[in-house]
């Protein structure tokens, strides 16, 4: 996507394959920052505290992670360990880290380097190609709703699902750029997604960046703008959906698909392949992440005079509890937006569209 008018990914190498450029998401939506990753613990570390987060971008900065830890002469498995252990939802992670071990666990040490560099471009390469097509086929669902009645299209969002969760593109925002794009009347309401507010301050920036419309909203506003039929449409997006379509996401997406069910509005996820977890036969099993509790306690932002501020919201005795993730069942969910085209929330959908999987 464009940042002032420069077409950009979220990560990329140096030209002399020494260190990986990142945009540090930390620090948005006030102060667009670059980072450069220099070696394995700057890899993990920047995926630990969310400097880039999303389940396509955490599995391509761990694919760089492995190439940095090759540079620097690791152990292939530690180094593969050490990344693992950063986040436990995004199955992309572990996916990335079964691809890049099975590209480098067969080359002699001295070729691993080079091998881990092109395996992780490679990766990023079909990440943007992927979302490209999940924009495509999604946009589909956008253009009929848009010829049904007159006026923009109200598609309701959850966390960041756009081109900053991923390499390029995004996920459940790639529909809404490509409908956008096409010059199909969208409106974009986007939850501001307590604790961490990847809504407020991720996919408010991004649409501003691509001048979508768009209005920031609570949490707590999804449910009531759906009874008084101002949703059309919820896409979010996905960090590990289980072989039957039970769907892993931001914590709250299971609250939007209870009250999107309640009030008749479709609910789509949009994932590419590597987010679907084939060992999993249902949601149940997928590990949910728990953060910090300062992660609720505190807020972060900008004062009048442009520094960033971190202010508590609770008494210092009161304990907080942070699960960063739910799981929706596939019951509630109206459809799946792959890159391979659109399908029911189950088991029988995902394999016609991926039959390589029917065992
Ligand atoms: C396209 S994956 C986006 C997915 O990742 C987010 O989680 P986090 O910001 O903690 O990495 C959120 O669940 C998004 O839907």
């Amino acid at each position: 996507m464009k940042v002032d008018g420069l077409s950009t990914r979220t990560i990329a190498p140096l030209p002399g394959r020494d260190g990986v450029v990142i945009i540090d998401q930390t620090r948005l939506p006030f102060r667009y920052e670059l980072r450069t990753l220099r070696g394995l613990a700057d890899a993990a570390e920047a995926i630990a505290v969310m400097r880039v987060r999303g389940a396509p971008l955490i599995g391509a900065t761990a694919a760089y992670g492995v190439a940095l830890a090759m540079t620097e002469g690791a152990d292939l498995d530690a180094a593969c360990a050490t990344l693992a252990a950063t986040r436990p939802t995004a199955v992309n992670l572990a996916w990335a880290l079964a691809r890049m071990r099975a590209r480098l666990a067969p080359l002699p040490a001295e070729a691993r380097g080079a091998a881990a560099w092109a395996e992780a471009a490679a990766i990023c390469d079909e990440d943007v190609e992927l979302n490209r097509a999940i924009g495509r086929h999604g946009a589909g669902l956008i253009g009929a709703l848009a010829e049904a009645r007159p006026g923009p299209v109200n598609v309701l969002t959850h966390c960041n699902a756009g081109w900053l969760a991923t390499v390029d593109w995004g996920t459940a925002l790639a529909p809404v750029y490509a409908a956008f794009d096409a010059g199909l009347p969208v409106h974009v309401w986007v939850d501001e997604t307590r604790p961490r507010n990847q809504g407020a301050s991720l996919t408010a920036w991004e649409l501003v960046q691509h001048g979508v419309p768009h209005t920031v909203i609570a949490d707590n506003a999804g449910g009531h703008l759906m009874q008084h039929g101002k949703v059309d449409l919820c896409i979010v997006g996905s960090d590990r959906t289980a072989a039957n379509g039970d769907v892993a996401n931001k914590i709250g997406t299971y609250l939007k698909a209870l009250a999107a069910h309640d009030n008749g509005v479709p609910f789509y996820v949009a994932l590419p392949g590597p987010t679907i977890d084939w060992d999993l036969a249902d949601g149940r099993a997928i590990p949910i992440e728990e953060r910090r509790a300062d992660e609720v306690t505190r807020i972060t932002g900008e004062n009048a005079a442009g520094e960033l501020v971190s202010v508590r919201l609770t008494p210092a005795a009161s304990p907080a509890a942070n699960p960063a993730f739910d799981v929706t069942p596939a019951r509630l969910v109206s459809g799946l937006v792959t890159e391979r085209g659109v399908c029911p929330a189950s088991r029988a959908g995902l394999l016609d569209l991926y039959p390589e999987r029917r065992r």
